[in-house]
């Protein structure tokens, strides 16, 4: 698979912030990656570097080879959605016609369904639009557009479930009839944990985790029963964390676990699952209690 975009030890320093520190990371054409980390780890700054709304302190951008800041092109191939994005003080109308102008790839069909479903009110003034109606203008922009590039940073502010619900639908949607490089940022990781392709987790500036998704669910697995079947099992095995409870104890452990050891898993009445992706993002993006693991899936 062909990369869409390339990072080469991209740093970006504020005074006395590394907002990302030696950053190298590629995401690939037609492809749903999930941008996670904690508040302040540098997803925003990765994704304004990409779209060449801010400059890396050292290091190179390529987007299909170029380097966006030179490119006016390049620019257009991206959209950028973003929950604080400001827009000037005019109808929601135009501000979506304005955005058919500038993308090449717009699609007024999808845009005017998207307008239908987040029944966006289109004659009232941009500033004057509730918290969840501008998060909605966002979302039919960015899949409107039918960018190239895709980047959604924290999209959904004020969206309630339902709009959310139709966000990930449509974007699968049409992400399957028309595939293109899209980066989701959100905290919301287990509602989006089935849209993910690839999953890259941020810490402190830092790529942490950088794997499919599919690769992530069986590295680390939730073992519970009785306290002592839970410490027999995982006598052996390396354990990120432990829980009890009276008699009864959970731990999570390193995966994958082989048939055998699941066989006797089920001999002792233990549960094995495998951690949520949220889960997982805690405890790589973590504090202190993640640091085990962290180490473990940087190496
Ligand atoms: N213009 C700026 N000037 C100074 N520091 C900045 C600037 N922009 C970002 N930072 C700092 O860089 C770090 C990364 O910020 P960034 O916005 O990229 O994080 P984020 O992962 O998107 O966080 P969140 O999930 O809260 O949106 C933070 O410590 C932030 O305070």
């Amino acid at each position: 698979m062909t990369a869409a975009v390339v990072l080469n030890h991209v740093s970006r320093r504020y005074r006395g912030v590394n907002a990302l520190d030696d950053v190298s990371v590629s995401f690939a054409d037609g492809s749903i990656t999930g941008l996670l980390g904690r508040n302040g780890a540098g997803k925003s700054t990765l994704m304004r570097i990409i779209t060449g709304q801010e400059f890396a302190s050292t290091g190179t951008v390529r987007v299909h080879g170029r380097n966006p800041v030179e490119h006016d092109d390049v620019l257009r191939t991206m959209s950028f959605v973003k929950e604080s994005q400001v827009y000037p003080d005019i109808k929601v109308k135009r501000v979506i016609e304005a955005a058919s102008w500038f993308y090449p790839n717009w699609d007024h069909e999808l845009a005017d369904q998207l307008i239908a479903d987040f029944d966006v009110p289109m004659a009232r003034r941009i500033k004057k639009v509730s918290r969840g109606q501008h998060s909605a203008v966002g979302i039919v922009i960015g899949l409107a557009s039918r960018a190239e590039v895709t980047l959604f940073d924290e999209p959904y502010l004020g969206l309630d479930a339902v709009a959310r619900q139709i966000f990930y639908d449509r974007l699968l949607a049409d992400y399957a009839e028309h595939p293109r490089t899209i980066l989701l940022s959100t905290h919301l990781i287990d509602e989006v944990a089935n849209l993910l392709e690839h999953v890259v987790v941020i810490k402190a500036g830092r790529i942490v985790v950088d794997a499919p998704s599919e690769e992530l669910r069986g590295r680390a697995m939730t073992v519970s029963g009785s306290a002592r079947a839970v410490e027999e099992f995982t006598r052996h095995r390396e354990v990120f964390t432990r829980q009890g409870i009276g008699s009864l104890a959970s731990a999570t452990v390193g995966g994958p676990i082989d048939d055998l050891a699941q066989a006797r898993a089920r001999e002792m009445n233990l549960q094995i699952e495998p951690v949520s992706l949220q889960e997982f993002v805690v405890r790589t993006a973590g504090g202190p209690a993640g640091a085990d693991l962290t180490e473990r899936i940087s190496a």
